[in-house]
């Protein structure tokens, strides 16, 4: 498994004031989805394209376009959601499959409730969007299934990842022989003993869509 934390100073500086207490939910809405465009821009480094023409106003060449099947995004429901307009920006073109998970606070164990995503992802590329990567048994747990359906390479884009989680990623996925990306904004210093991230930014789904 690869990891990239964005070096950035733009990424930095929305990232302080996301993480700030006082910022409050109109605020922290509007710098993820600046934060997740800047991130989509590394994560979408790798994306398949295929060559085409196009005609100028004065002569044809050679370009780009994205190539079929076309990219899966794919929000882990509820703070993912927080991510899916900054991501469609760049990928205006992408499917849009989801994922609803919860993790347990107790056991900090991932649950899913909800799925809706094609049955066969055979030869697609797929963008998996959720802000926090904690002990990343809710990632791991959502990448599994990209896999078992087909997904021939996953990149996830996180706003923090603890070291923990990267660490439970990269033994999960050593030998998929898939290739499996995470790319995020910081990566953090440890979880605390209730599976948050330190320094963190608290609940990332109530910090977007408040308290239930
Ligand atoms: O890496 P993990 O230890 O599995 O924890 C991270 C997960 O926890 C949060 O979601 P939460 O369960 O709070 O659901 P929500 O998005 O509905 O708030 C977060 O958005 C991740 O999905
Ligand atoms: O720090 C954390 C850990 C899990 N989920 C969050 O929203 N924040
Ligand atoms: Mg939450």
């Amino acid at each position: 498994m690869e990891t990239l934390a964005v070096d950035h100073p733009l990424v930095a500086h929305k990232l302080t004031v996301l993480r700030d207490v006082d910022t409050d939910s109109p605020t922290f809405r509007r710098l993820a989805d600046e934060l997740v465009t800047l991130l989509a821009y590394e994560a979408t480094r790798d994306v398949r394209v295929a060559e085409t023409t196009v005609r100028t106003p004065l002569v044809e060449t050679g370009g780009v376009q994205l190539a079929s099947p076309k990219p899966l995004v794919v929000p882990i429901l509820r703070a993912g959601l927080g991510m899916l307009d900054g991501m469609t920006r760049l990928l205006p073109t992408a499917e849009v499959g989801f994922l609803g998970m919860i993790r347990d606070e107790g056991s900090l164990q991932a649950q899913t409730y909800a799925t809706r995503l094609p049955e066969d992802l055979s030869g697609r590329q797929c963008y998996v969007l959720d802000p926090m990567l904690a002990t990343g048994g809710t990632l791991a747990a959502a990448i599994r299934l990209l896999l078992d359906r087909g997904a021939t390479d996953v990149t996830a884009l996180c706003l923090l990842a603890a070291p923990e989680g990267l660490r439970y990623m990269e033994e999960a996925f050593a030998d998929t022989g898939t290739p499996v990306r995470v790319v995020t904004a910081a990566i953090d210093a440890r979880l605390n003993e209730q599976g948050f991230i330190l320094p963190g930014l608290g609940d990332a789904g109530d910090r977007l869509y408040g308290v239930v």
